[in-house]
């Protein structure tokens, strides 16, 4: 997501703009309204006013789905916009959502086009790049091998030493928390990917290798970044004429014997029998009958990690940020561990069932901020209609989460208990909870109870990994420290920010803040004992 939050933001920016681009998107422009014109069969939703030619570019703020919130309430549940003459439809609520993204997922599951990031630098093989077809099928099938629901559960004992490695770096290092956040996700995902052994550092240079290779997707994402992504022609020209795209080749293949080294050290473990379980594995096993091809299957796995990595790690920062700000949040989540747990151990994966309120609160976290507020663009394959509104093929769809969480549960909420409808802006896990501790399923949120992983057959594919790293990880941290705000030399607290955020490209955040973490036990030393029995 990997390039969840970068793509559209930057297909949207007008921060990104230069003389050239302007021209290119001015050109675009008449070629696209030339095409549009012809082609409309009926209204488009209706959407703001923009400027002539350019369209509503220039009115979209840095925090774009903060706008788009913003314009919902003055043209409802769908708008349209003009990006420079591309059509853009948002959606802001849990209806249309569902009914486009799920129920219409045929028309509304592929991506827009990504010709130097997706084509040239990935060759074609990003699933979350992919268009809708046999490739992204395959690949799709592949990766959901490797991560749905049951094979989750092979990746349990690597999570839990993870979380116990956390816990032992908050405890040694309580002011760098956030360098401790990012290690543990890039880790854990590199062991769900290919089965490796924990990493010491946020800085390791594999992680690092693998990030600058995520970036410089996003970044070639970016609108006006290449030319070629709005005149898709250039795309055959000849590298002596293109010196981008011989970059981008090299780059390519540099990245795809990385991908292709990772991949085949997991297939050489596994022929000596020395394999932990992993996605890469699983693809090992399987490759044939998922028709996928050595790069294809060496790309999936290498993906994954640009994917999952600064999501979860973003996703444990707004965590802190949430206990920061609602104490009686954190102290009820640690009485119900105290009471499974007790002090003698970490918790585990078999305490799962009996801790519905952490649960509650990996929800909570993942509907209250959620890291990635518009998702992955979508694209239209097939003209379509809502309502009586007119949607070309190839138009945008973005979902704005940042609305539709807080719309549905605001809706439901409103129909089962009135009281509780004005607060969806609180941190409340026991909003995911029924009187008896019971988890609240709502319907049309793939059992998730919000969208912060989607929708429809594009839904986030390690959503099941993602959400088990998220328990784990916030099990193990409210049993071993305390999170508070910091204090002033007054002694009062100086509470963070609730709502300031920074987009970073991957995921949105908060924007870095202080608190305090400390040791809820006195007996430190036998704490950092528990901690350390379980990495040996
Ligand atoms: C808290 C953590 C995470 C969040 C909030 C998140 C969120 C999302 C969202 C919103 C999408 C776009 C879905 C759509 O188009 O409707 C997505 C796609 C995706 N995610 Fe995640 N994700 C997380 C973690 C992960 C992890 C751990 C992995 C892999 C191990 C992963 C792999 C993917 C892939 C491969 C896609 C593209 C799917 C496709 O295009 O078919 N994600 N994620």
């Amino acid at each position: 997501m990997d390039l969840l939050v970068s793509i559209l933001p930057a297909l949207l920016s007008p921060h990104s703009s230069s003389i050239s681009s302007l021209l290119v998107l001015l050109t675009a422009y008449l070629f696209t309204k030339l095409l549009f014109t012809k082609s409309a069969k009926g209204p488009l939703p209706p959407g703001p006013r923009g400027l002539p030619l350019l369209g509503n570019i220039f009115q979209i703020s840095k925090f774009q789905w903060l706008k788009y919130t913003e314009w919902q309430k003055e043209f409802g549940s769908i708008f349209s916009l003009n990006f420079a003459g591309k059509s853009v439809i948002v959606l802001n609520t849990r209806e249309v959502a569902t009914e486009l993204l799920d129920r219409r997922s045929t028309t509304y599951s592929s991506r827009p086009r990504f010709i130097m990031a997706g084509e040239i630098l990935a060759g074609g093989v990003v699933i979350g790049f992919s268009p809708y077809g046999e490739l992204w099928r395959k690949l799709r099938k592949g990766g959901h091998d490797g991560l749905n629901i049951r094979a989750a559960e092979n990746y349990y004992a690597s999570q839990e030493v993870e979380a116990a490695m956390l816990v032992a770096g908050l405890m040694k290092d309580p002011d760098n928390w956030d360098d401790h956040l990012k290690r543990t996700a890039a880790s854990a995902v590199l062991s769900a990917v290919y089965g490796w052994s924990p990493i010491e550092s946020k800085e390791d240079p594999l992680v690092t290798r693998i990030n600058e290779i995520m970036h410089r997707l996003t970044r070639a994402a970016l609108p006006g970044a290449y030319m070629v992504d709005t005149f898709p022609m250039m795309k055959h020209l000849p590298t002596w004429m293109a010196p981008w795209k011989k970059w981008g080749m090299e780059w390519y293949k540099k990245d795809t014997e990385m991908f292709r080294g990772f991949y085949d050290g997991v297939a050489k473990a596994l022929r000596e029998g020395d394999a932990k379980p992993s996605l890469a594995s699983s693809l090992i096993e399987r490759q044939e009958q998922h028709r996928l091809s050595n790069v294809e299957a060496a790309w999936l796995a290498g993906n994954m990690f640009g994917a999952g990595s600064e999501t979860t790690a973003g996703s444990l920062a707004v965590f802190l940020l949430a206990m920061t700000l609602y104490p009686d949040v954190m102290r009820k989540a640690q009485q119900e561990i105290d009471l499974v747990v007790g002090s003698g151990r970490l918790p585990t994966f078999e305490d799962s069932p009996n801790l519905p309120y952490v649960w509650a609160t990996v929800k909570e976290v993942l509907r209250w901020r959620p890291v990635a507020p518009l998702g992955l663009p979508r694209c239209t394959t097939e003209d379509d209609w809502y309502k009586g509104y007119f949607i070309p093929k190839g138009t945008i769809v973005i979902a704005n989460m940042w609305f539709v969480y807080n719309y549905i549960l605001r809706i439901l909420l409103q129909s089962k208990d009135p009281d509780i409808y004005p607060d969806y802006e609180e941190f409340r896990p026991e909003r995911f909870l029924d009187g008896e501790e019971n988890n609240v399923i709502y319907q049309n949120t793939h059992g998730q109870g919000h969208v912060a992983y989607g929708f429809g057959r594009r839904i986030c594919l390690g959503m099941h990994v993602a959400n088990n790293a998220l328990f784990i990880d916030i099990a193990s941290m409210l049993w071993a420290v305390n999170i508070e705000p910091e204090r002033g030399t007054d002694g009062k607290p100086i509470l963070p920010s609730r709502t300031d955020c920074v987009d970073e490209g991957l995921v949105v955040r908060p924007v870095p803040f202080k608190c305090r973490i400390s040791p809820r036990s006195p007996d430190m030393a036998n704490v950092l004992q528990i901690v350390k029995d379980k990495l040996t």
